[in-house]
C-alpha cells in the first residue's frame, strides 16, 4: 500500500501536535516533516510526548524541504500571517494544502484559488475540522429559512489570533445563502459604545468571547414570534478535529481543485 505522505506545519502547536499524535496511529498515512518555530531540530516524537520518529522538527517552511521529503499533502496549522504563503509554498512544489489555519481573508482564498488553477495543483481549506460544528452549521442554514433574525455567539480560548472564528464566518456565510436581505433590530438602533453589537456581516452579527478554560464553543440564536431556537456545538479538546483532519488528508492527496469545507468531502 502507497502511503500519503504528510507534512505538517505548526508542528509545536495545541493543534499541530495533536494532528502529529494522531497521524502516528494511522497505516495509511506518513509523517515525513514537521515545521514550527519552537522547538527546532528536536525529534517531533519528543515535542508530541511519545518515541522518537526520526523526523525533526525544521524552521519556517520552504520550496526545498516539501520536495526532499517528497511530501503528497502539507497540513497547515499556524497562524493567520503564515499560512498564505505556506500554501503558496505548497502548491508551488506540487503539494495539496490542507489548511486548519483561520483569518484567511476574501483576496487571499482568492489568491489560493487562481494559484490552484495555475499549477493544477488542489487546496483544501476546513475552517472548522469537527463533525459536531458541521452539523450545527448545517443546522443553522435549514434553520434561518423558518427563523431569519439570528445572533451568534463564538467563544474560545485566549489564545486565539483571530476574530470573529473561522466558524462564525462560515455560520454566518450558510445562513445569507438562505435569507431574504433583511434589517434586524430596530432600524434605529445605536451603539453607545462602539463594538456592543459585535462584528456586522450583513445584519448578522457576531460576538466574540475569549477566556481562558474555553477551547471552543459556538451558539446560533434564533428568534421569533413568542420562541427562541438555540443551537450549540462545544468542543471540549482538540482531538475533536482529528476525525476530519485525517478525511481532509485523505481525500485531499489526490485533489486538483480548491475545496473549502469539511462537509464536501463527508457522504
Ligand atoms: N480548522 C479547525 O478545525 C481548527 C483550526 N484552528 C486554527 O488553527 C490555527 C492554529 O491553532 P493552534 O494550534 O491553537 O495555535 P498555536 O499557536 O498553538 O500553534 C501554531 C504554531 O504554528 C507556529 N508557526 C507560526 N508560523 C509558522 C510558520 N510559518 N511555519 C511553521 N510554524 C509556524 C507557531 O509558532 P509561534 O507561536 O512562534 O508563532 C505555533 O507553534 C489557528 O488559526 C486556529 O484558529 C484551531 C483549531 C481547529
Ligand atoms: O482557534 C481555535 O481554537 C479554533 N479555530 C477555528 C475557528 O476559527 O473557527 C476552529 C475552532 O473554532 C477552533
Amino acid at each position: 500500500m502507497k502511503k500519503i505522505r504528510v507534512f505538517v506545519a505548526g508542528a509545536s502547536g495545541k493543534m499541530g501536535q495533536e494532528v502529529i499524535r494522531t497521524l502516528l496511529k494511522q497505516d495509511d498515512l506518513l509523517l515525513v516533516g514537521a515545521s514550527d518555530t519552537r522547538h527546532l531540530g528536536m525529534d517531533v516524537g519528543f515535542v508530541v510526548g511519545a518515541p522518537r520518529v526520526g523526523v525533526d522538527i525544521t524552521g519556517p517552511l520552504d520550496h526545498e524541504i516539501l520536495i526532499e521529503t517528497r511530501a503528497d499533502v502539507l497540513v497547515d496549522f499556524t497562524n493567520p500571517q503564515s499560512v498564505l504563503k505556506n500554501s503558496k509554498t505548497a502548491i508551488l512544489a506540487g503539494v495539496v494544502p490542507v489548511v486548519g489555519t483561520t483569518g484567511l481573508d476574501e483576496s487571499e482564498i482568492e489568491e489560493i484559488r487562481a494559484l490552484v488553477a495555475k499549477e493544477r495543483v488542489g487546496a483544501f481549506l476546513a475552517p472548522n475540522f469537527s463533525i459536531g460544528a458541521i452539523l450545527m452549521m448545517r443546522f443553522a442554514r435549514e434553520t434561518a429559512k423558518y427563523f431569519p433574525h439570528v445572533d451568534i455567539i463564538e467563544m474560545h480560548h485566549d489564545q486565539k489570533l483571530d476574530a470573529p472564528s473561522g466558524t462564525a464566518l462560515k455560520t454566518a456565510e450558510g445562513i445569507l445563502e438562505v435569507r431574504q436581505p433583511m434589517v434586524q433590530g430596530h432600524p434605529n438602533e445605536y451603539e453607545k459604545v462602539k463594538g456592543a453589537r459585535g462584528a456586522d456581516i450583513e445584519g448578522i452579527h457576531i460576538h466574540s468571547v475569549r477566556l481562558p478554560g474555553l477551547i471552543a464553543h459556538q451558539e446560533v440564536l434564533f428568534g421569533g414570534l413568542g420562541q427562541a431556537l438555540t443551537i450549540r456545538h462545544d468542543a471540549f479538546s482538540r482531538e475533536t478535529y482529528m476525525p476530519g483532519v485525517m478525511i481532509g488528508i485523505r481525500k485531499s492527496s489526490e485533489l486538483t481543485n480548491l475545496v473549502i469545507g469539511l462537509e464536501n468531502f463527508l457522504d
